[in-house]
């Protein structure tokens, strides 16, 4: 069997303006792992209500982000491939989960190559129904549907990987230089409350009461709260961080069902409010920078915390294209095509 590697990232509109935003949210939110109540009710909500208003809101936003050559997260993406590239001898393709470049278009590519034994890398450091688990059954159905010949393991959510927090710490040194923080939030992409109890497998063991998560069980290989906090803290640790200087949120919640707290924009204005003056956002969810990054927290972010009293405010970048991330994903691929080791 011949070897390669798909990664595969969520995905961006083809432009920064309504008519490209409506299509690429329409696919993004009818998916049933994303908006998770039933198809009925999913039609009304996403196409009778949301993309009557969100699209011309969201086009805006990415309007403020948008590079030259094209979205950010995108670019970004296609730069690590490139670099990951040079560093292994494997066919490696890149696919989007929604938008174009399709993850079908990319098991056609390594199919071209003559691949029919598949490393999938869903490009997210933690599990959720929404990100990590949506991309792998969207990647086996295409599989099963038009390469069936093809084999395909998929590389675990790496959030406590030594080496993953090793690199990550590393980018948040190199981004704390020469700024003297009262305070470090760790701002990771919300999820409502309901997807991690679907997600527990014991249907019992996440309460999201605060304690669950550090209580250990089998479900914490599927509780995003969980490997957030883990990450977290795995960070503090490596860095030796102050535990009072460092606090996890999350950002970016939709609609009104209960999301996972404290949510971002209120710590902005409770760290400013008890005189946390200077204050440094990391996003580790995102392992590229993207619309949540760059126009929510480094933006429209500094803009809440400094209305709030605050006074500085930098926004740490992903780890995007850097030279130890594509070396580390490289070894996690070199690992698996010579000893089908897989990091944990
Ligand atoms: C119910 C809604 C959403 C859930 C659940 C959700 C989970 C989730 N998303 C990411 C990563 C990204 N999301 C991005 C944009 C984005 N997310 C939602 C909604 C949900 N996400 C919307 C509607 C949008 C579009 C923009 C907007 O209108 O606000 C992005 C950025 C994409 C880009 O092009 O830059 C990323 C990345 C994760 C990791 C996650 C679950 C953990
Ligand atoms: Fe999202
Ligand atoms: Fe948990």
């Amino acid at each position: 069997m011949r070897k390669g590697v798909l990664l595969v990232n969520l995905g961006s509109p083809d432009s920064p303006t309504s008519k490209d935003v409506k299509p690429y949210l329409d696919e993004f939110l009818m998916d049933e792992r994303v908006i998770d109540v039933n198809p009925i009710l999913r039609n009304i909500i996403v196409r009778g209500i949301i993309l009557n208003t969100r699209p011309k809101r969201s086009a805006k936003a990415y309007a403020k982000i948008w590079w030259e050559e094209g979205s950010p997260l995108i670019i970004i993406s296609e730069r690590f491939t490139e670099k990951v590239r040079q560093h292994t001898s494997l066919p490696i393709a890149l696919g989007m989960r929604y938008g174009s470049m399709s993850i079908k278009g990319a098991l056609q590519e390594l199919k071209d190559q003559g691949v029919d034994d598949v490393l999938l890398v869903p490009l997210y450091p933690h599990y959720a129904m929404s990100s990590y688990e949506t991309v792998v059954v969207k990647a086996m159905q295409d599989q099963q549907a038009y390469f069936p010949e093809m084999k395909l393991t998929t590389l675990p959510a790496f959030y406590h990987n030594q080496d993953y927090i090793k690199v990550l710490s590393k980018s948040i040194k190199e981004g704390l230089a020469n700024f003297d923080y009262d305070h470090i939030l760790f701002s990771y992409h919300g999820i409502p409350e309901r997807h991690i109890r679907k997600s527990d497998p014991t249907k019992f063991h996440c309460k999201i009461d605060g304690k669950c998560c550090s209580i250990n069980s089998v479900a914490h290989h599927t509780c995003y709260r969980h490997q957030c906090y883990a990450t977290t803290e795995m960070v503090k640790k490596e860095l030796g961080l102050d535990s009072e200087k460092v606090s996890t949120s999350f950002q970016s919640r939709l609609g009104s069902d209960p999301w996972l707290q404290p949510f971002t924009d209120k710590e902005f204005e409770r760290l400013a409010e008890e005189g946390r003056k200077k204050l440094a956002v990391i996003t580790p969810a995102f392992v590229s920078d993207c619309l949540e990054t760059l126009e929510e927290i480094a933006m429209e972010g500094k803009e809440e915390f400094e209305e709030a009293g605050g006074e500085e405010f930098i926004h740490i970048s992903c780890l995007n294209d850097r030279d130890d991330w594509a070396s580390l994903m490289s070894q996690w691929i070199t690992d698996w095509q010579t000893e089908e080791k897989l990091p944990v």
